[in-house]
């Protein structure tokens, strides 16, 4: 990896020069300016460092020269850079790093792209965090003697002794962590209890373990790489163990922290995805299932990167879940909106925080394949040609629960919403779809952010009695959420063939929701008729012609059809 060199600071006496470089594709945009963050520098328009306020930024594509000036204190810098930065962030999840032979493949794959100085993001390997899920709640029950023969443990262990082995490296690398993991389920056994907090400190030790084992193959091969731990670099989150909010100071701190140790001693950074630091505990926290896409958009966003990468096990975002219908195909544009709309509803390929980030910092997202580099995946951005765009991906969440509610008429109605969603608040759930009438509120509850069965029970338990000291409430489980993704702005034809599709299955629609995003229609089904729905629905609308030549032309007030066909964006 070529390394950034600062050649050259020019003096001017009327200004204080600063140590300043730039992004390789975006001459105006600099990477550091003494301690101000990046992003900040990036808006020009707010306050930076003691109160001065950068005037103007300005490159030269052809010097590599950047230049800032700041009013107040009237600072300029200018700095020439012979050589690249950091270009863009590479998020490789478990899949792509499931065993030594993938480790290898994803090295080689980062070769392959001279041109980028990534900071590379890695998942722990394969099914790693959900062994050590697994091997904690056993601990909880199976007494301090038997926590050793615990079989996840010989599973995590196995793998990644193997993979250092058959990598070539110094096994000293993870041994430690590998003890001190058997040390911790032995912890969990003699308490005979395993909380959220040490919950996170559990898994954590799947993307500590993944991060050193590649950071060392990759020395040992030549290329200069650096293990981070994120928790130790400025990753700051709520203390919401197991579903972590990254905090804004993440971001200065992150970009600080990952472009001073470049320009000091230039070595591909390893970041442990998915973890963070609660920001009052200062205890590991991690983000939620699939966090390792958020903190590869933090990162993109802290440092302002050009693109950020998400390599998968499938050729981008496809037109559903390939394992319920797998004549799925890859969906080549989103936009944020879509794509966060479908993360959320349920769609595993994207963790539903991610992109936020990206949104923020304006920064394409592009999902791709580490098992067929070539297919060129999906690449997400703020607009895309809605044209012809009608449906873009079918969504299924399993697992729901749905309350109906109805009020027992001590509350107003204005009283009675408002009394309900408190209850939620206070037992800190999230709500998925939602339809009222004037009296009753009918709800699917967002199973995502629990982790174990039992709480998923308890909590409901606690969310009906509460509901019930002001209504009936009637609990309906085995339900699914279907969201179809797309422009609403053609609902009536997405509805009116979803709708036959459904009439034609006989399947009764429960509920049915629109959300205000304009890109989601959802409707709550049985779970056993779901997988059926979506497969239907995917055949009539990705698989039977070009849906966008039905589009009814729109009609002029007295009802004859105007002339020429108008989509609106
Ligand atoms: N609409 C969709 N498009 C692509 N993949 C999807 C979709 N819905 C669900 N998936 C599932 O998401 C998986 C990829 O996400 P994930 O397992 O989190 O990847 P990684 O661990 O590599 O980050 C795919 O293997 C696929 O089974
Ligand atoms: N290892 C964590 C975080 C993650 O992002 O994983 P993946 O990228 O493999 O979905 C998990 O399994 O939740």
């Amino acid at each position: 990896m070529a390394a950034t060199r600062v050649r050259c600071c020019h003096s001017n006496a009327a200004f204080t020069r600063l140590p300043l470089t730039r992004h390789r594709n975006s001459p105006t945009l600099p990477i550091s300016l003494n301690r101000v963050d990046f992003p900040t520098l990036k808006k020009l328009s707010l306050p930076i460092g003691d109160g001065s306020s950068i005037r103007k930024v300005s490159g030269s594509g052809s010097r590599n020269i950047v230049r800032a000036v700041l009013e107040e204190k009237k600072t300029e810098a200018i700095t020439e850079v012979d050589e690249k930065g950091i270009t863009c962030v590479m998020k490789f999840g478990g899949s792509s790093v499931a065993s030594a032979e993938r480790m290898k493949e994803v090295a080689d794959l980062i070769l392959t792209f001279p041109e980028e100085s990534p900071v590379i993001v890695l998942s722990a390997m394969g099914k790693t965090t959900n062994n050590l899920l697994l091997a904690g709640e056993k601990a909880v029950s199976c007494g301090v003697s038997n926590a050793s023969e615990i079989e996840e443990l010989s599973i995590i262990k196995e793998l990644h002794i193997r993979t250092v082995k058959e990598l070539n490296i110094d096994p000293s690398v993870i041994l430690t962590y590998l003890e001190e993991l058997e040390q911790l389920l032995k912890g969990i056994a003699m308490m005979k209890e395993l909380t959220l907090r040490t919950r996170d400190y559990l898994v954590s030790f799947g993307e500590c373990l993944s991060t050193r084992i590649f950071a060392a193959y990759l020395n040992t091969i030549g290329v200069k790489a650096r293990q981070y731990d994120a928790f130790e670099i400025g990753f700051i989150t709520t203390d919401d163990f197991t579903n972590g909010d990254i905090l804004e100071a993440t971001y200065p701190a992150v970009a600080k922290r990952l472009y001073d140790d470049w320009m000091h001693d230039p070595a591909v950074p390893i970041v442990t995805g998915f973890l963070g630091k609660g920001w009052k505990t200062g205890a590991v926290t991690t983000l939620g299932r699939g966090g390792s896409d958020l903190t590869a958009t933090t990162i993109g966003k802290a440092l302002g990167l050009k693109e950020i990468q998400v390599w998968k096990d499938v050729d981008g975002v496809l037109t559903c879940d390939p394992t319920i219908y797998k004549r799925a195909t890859p969906v080549p544009y989103l936009t944020f909106d879509e794509a966060a709309e479908l993360a959320y509803f349920g769609a595993q390929v994207l963790h539903p925080q991610s992109m936020r980030p990206a949104r923020e910092g304006e920064i394409p997202v592009r999902v791709k394949n580490s098992y067929n580099p070539k297919a060129p995946g999906t690449i997400i951005t703020k607009t895309r040609d809605m044209t012809k765009s009608i449906l873009t991906s079918i969504v299924l969440k399993r697992n729901v629960t749905m309350l109906d509610i109805a009020s027992t008429r001590m509350l107003g109605q204005v009283g009675f919403l408002a009394k309900v969603f408190s209850i939620f608040e206070e037992l800190g759930i999230s709500v998925d779809v939602v339809a009222t009438s004037e009296v009753s509120i009918s709800l699917t509850l967002d199973p995502s952010k629990l982790w174990s069965r039992e709480l998923i029970q308890q909590e409901l338990d606690h969310v009906v009695e509460e509901l019930e000291k002001i209504a009936v409430v009637n609990l309906l489980k085995g339900r699914a959420i279907i969201s179809l993704i797309g422009n609403v702005q053609h609902s009536s034809l997405i509805l009116e063939r979803a709708f036959h599709v459904l009439y034609t299955k006989g399947v009764n629609v429960q509920m049915i929701s629109q959300g205000a995003s304009k890109v989601n229609i959802s409707f709550i089904v049985n779970e056993a008729e779901a997988e059926g729905c979506v497969q239907a629905l995917h055949k009539s609308f990705f698989e039977s012609g070009d849906l966008s030549e039905l589009l009814i032309q729109p009609r002029l007030g007295n009802g004859s059809p105007v002339r020429t066909l108008q989509v609106e964006n």
